[in-house]
């Protein structure tokens, strides 16, 4: 596995560590919260696409193998929800829950559609498996289907609540678990953004952030160009 610094400050102690794929959006919601909070971090790349994920070493920090993986000292957290909400009330400075109730469910809602609706559907173990048993045709149309309910879920949520980010004028959870997953949709599997318009909106808003550019996958140290 490779060791490297990310770009973000320096200066926070003791150092968090995070397990992470380049490809991989549960490791990009991660690694854009980190950026967003200004916390540095050491990047551990896990090979996903060479197995490393199965190593025996990976399966002691997360027996699930999957990554994205934070260790914070004596603390290990698997699973970005957790970790996100476990940085959140360890690191509170650049608040990524907002304090109003409703604002703060709909954030969940939003962060629990991408991670538990949307992106386990889509993962690459699922659809090799569907491949094999069903073909290349199934598992694109299978990908398809459930990312486009995901996102029409989203879009109907966030309508009413957007501004230039997914609930308003700050840059919440709602975001770091959307962006990611609406560059997936669109760059490897083809969804047509323009069906959901106010999602594309935050998109792009996130995307101006240096602290989003920080995260994109081609800018991190194990990425292959
Ligand atoms: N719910 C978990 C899902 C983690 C997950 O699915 N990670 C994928 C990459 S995005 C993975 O490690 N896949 C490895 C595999 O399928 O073998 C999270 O949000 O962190």
């Amino acid at each position: 596995m490779e060791q490297m610094d990310s770009p973000v400050d320096s200066s926070s102690a003791p150092k968090l560590v995070l397990y992470s794929y380049w490809q991989s959006s549960c490791s990009w919601r991660v690694r854009f919260a980190l950026n967003l909070k200004g916390l540095s971090y050491e990047y551990r790349a896990v090979n996903l696409g060479k197995g490393e994920q199965l190593t025996s070493e990976f399966g002691r920090l997360n027996p699930l193998r999957y990554v994205p993986v934070l260790v914070d000292g004596d603390v290990v957290v698997s699973d970005s929800y957790a970790i996100l909400l476990y940085l959140e009330e360890k690191y509170p400075r650049k608040p990524l829950l907002p304090a109003d109730p409703q604002l703060r469910a709909i954030n969940l809602q939003a962060a629990s559609i991408v991670s538990s609706s949307i992106q386990p559907l889509h993962m690459l173990s699922l659809l090799k498996y569907i491949e094999e048993k069903l073909g290349p045709e199934e598992r694109q149309a299978w990908a398809h289907f459930h990312i486009e309910k995901g996102l029409l879920a989203l879009e109907k949520l966030l309508r009413d609540h957007a501004g230039t980010y997914a609930t308003g004028e700050e840059v919440y959870v709602a975001d770091v678990f959307l962006a990611p997953q609406i560059a997936v949709a669109a760059k490897r599997f083809n969804v047509d953004m323009s069906k959901f318009p106010t999602l594309r909106m935050t998109y792009e808003s996130c995307n101006a952030l240096p602290e989003f550019q920080a995260s994109l996958p081609d800018r991190q140290p194990d990425a292959v160009q």
